[in-house]
């Protein structure tokens, strides 16, 4: 399955109003604390945990609604080539100046590894967690830099190779911008909108001279390679390449013109909708912001929305009408149909039926099933409710504290779950509405893994992989005998 996501070690922290004149420094609250997790073209990734875990500041901020405190959110929907952000060139431009830095800490963090194994067990417990914060530092200083240039850093004309890559960034980006510009009157033409034929022709012809520029530009990277290739260092770093948009590194400008692949479908029909707009304009509005029409007037303008509407179960003579004049379920369909008019990859659904009815849930569930077959779409659905959770996810995600504790199939979540808090909203199914606090209070406990779980889930720094792509987050009581015990068994589990 193709990655369409990569989230790695995700904050949110919020600056808390100071209580008092006396306070010193800025307090936080730690909404997302450490999350990690890969998302999947196609599937439906379900995040479950009680209110106030961080479930909705997660979906906000990979979708960068909200800017995130720290980690790193890598988007595989658009290519790095196609899309040509900013921070591409500020990168290449820097590389002359950090020259030495990432090798350098990269030693240190292999030789923290290497100590790792000389230490007894009470030592080993703090340096790992040194370990592993050195390893994030690592990345938010050098990801970027190491999955833009990759081996090449190991050249020794840094500046060369800076020159070279800036050369190539241009050549790339004038193809991307043809290529958007042409791909913008090829939809007209598809719409049966005013098009203009002159110009098809015009920035196929200009399509055809970026692309050799770019592929000359490329084989000039190929030939400062080349040399390079076999070499340790080259090797160690040339692994780091990859194509994934870091979201977060985007200006504002960027992440607007992203939004069209990343939507959001809300969980209050009442408040998400604009009451002086008619259904229609809710509808275009998206449309018109992101060009797929250049004014309400654009023959195919209205159709295209009539379209959406019907595929989302609303009448076409609802168009004019105002979102008050709708049910709940129909205005779950309006805000769905909002998001889907851009065609968008990814959506994340916050609580998007917790609001409805029971029956009229099922339907909206079946809709958004439907589209998502329909359009190739992925979801990333929050909720609290274990019921909907399991009927509509692949994966489930639970969240504690701030914290994804556990990650797995949803058989795998609901007929085995590891983590003393899964297991308890499990169990807690019934009588979760008479007392909601009682969650929270999950017990450290050991299980017959030798797994420790902490309390609040803070200091659990083994992500174990517990079952085939089932994991766990845990401390381990004996790291080395557990991956001995490992070792000797038959299935390889991969951690992380
Ligand atoms: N914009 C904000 N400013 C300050 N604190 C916030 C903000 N948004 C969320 N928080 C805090 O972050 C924590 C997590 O909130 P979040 O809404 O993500 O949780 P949730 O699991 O989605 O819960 P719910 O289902 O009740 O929305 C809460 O303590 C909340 O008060």
């Amino acid at each position: 399955m193709k990655k369409l996501m990569s989230i790695k070690n995700l904050q949110k922290y919020f600056p808390v109003k100071k209580n008092n004149f006396f306070q010193i420094g800025t307090e936080y609250v730690k909404a997302n604390k450490d999350i990690s997790v890969d998302i999947y073209e196609g599937e439906t990734l379900g995040i479950v945990g009680e209110s106030g875990c961080g479930k909705s500041t997660f979906g906000r901020t990979i979708i960068q609604l909200q800017r995130q405190t720290g980690g790193s959110t890598l988007y595989y929907g658009d290519t790095i080539e196609d899309f040509m952000p900013d921070y591409v060139q500020t990168v290449y431009r820097n590389l002359p100046k950090i020259s030495g830095d990432y090798d350098q800490d990269l030693n240190t963090i292999e030789k923290m590894e290497e100590e790792l194994e000389t230490l007894d067990a009470a030592e080993k417990e703090a340096h790992f967690e040194t370990l592993r914060l050195k390893k994030i530092e690592f990345d938010n200083t050098y990801g970027n830099t190491l999955r833009l240039v990759g081996g090449l850093v190991a050249h020794d004309n840094l500046k060369q190779v800076s020159s070279i890559l800036l050369n190539r960034y241009d050549a790339a980006s004038t193809l991307a911008e043809y290529k958007r510009n042409l791909e913008f009157e090829q939809q007209k033409q598809k719409m049966k909108a005013a098009y203009n034929q002159e110009e098809i022709d015009r920035l196929t012809e200009e399509l055809q001279t970026a692309e050799k520029n770019l592929n000359e530009e490329n084989a000039k990277v190929e030939e400062l390679k080349a040399p390079l290739r076999g070499m340790t260092k080259f090797e160690r770093f040339e692994r780091y390449l990859d194509e994934g948009i870091d979201l977060a590194a985007l200006t504002k400008k960027e992440t607007r013109l992203l939004r069209k692949d990343l939507q959001i479908i809300f969980q209050d029909p009442y408040s998400s909708l604009d009451p002086r707009l008619t259904v229609g304009d809710i509808i275009g509005e998206g449309l018109l912001i992101h060009k797929f029409f250049k004014s309400k007037r654009d023959p195919g303008y209205q159709a295209y929305i009539v379209d959406i509407m019907e595929k989302c179960g609303l009448k076409a003579e609802f168009i004019h009408r105002y979102p008050h004049q709708f049910s709940g379920g129909q205005r779950q369909r309006i805000g769905i149909a909002r998001a889907l008019a851009v065609q968008p990859k990814f959506i994340v659904c916050d609580e998007a039926v917790s609001a409805l009815d029971v029956s009229i849930q099922s339907q909206i569930i079946n809709l958004l099933l439907d589209l998502r077959e329909k359009n190739n779409l992925t979801y990333l659905f929050i909720t609290h409710d274990l019921g909907v959770v399991r009927y509509i996810s692949d994966r489930i995600g639970v969240m504690y504290f701030g914290h994804l504790v556990e990650l797995g199939s949803a058989q795998e979540i609901f007929n085995n779950p590891k983590h003393p808090y899964t297991k308890q909203l499990l169990n807690a199914i019934p009588t979760m509405e008479e007392d909601e606090d009682a969650l929270w209070d999950v017990e450290e406990e050991y299980d017959d893994f030798e797994f420790h779980y902490s309390k609040d889930g803070d200091h659990d720094p083994d992500w174990i992989e517990v079952a085939e792509d089932h994991f766990v987050a845990t401390t381990l009581k004996d790291r080395e005998a557990y991956y001995d015990k490992r070792k000797e068994s038959s299935h390889e589990f991969v951690t992380s």
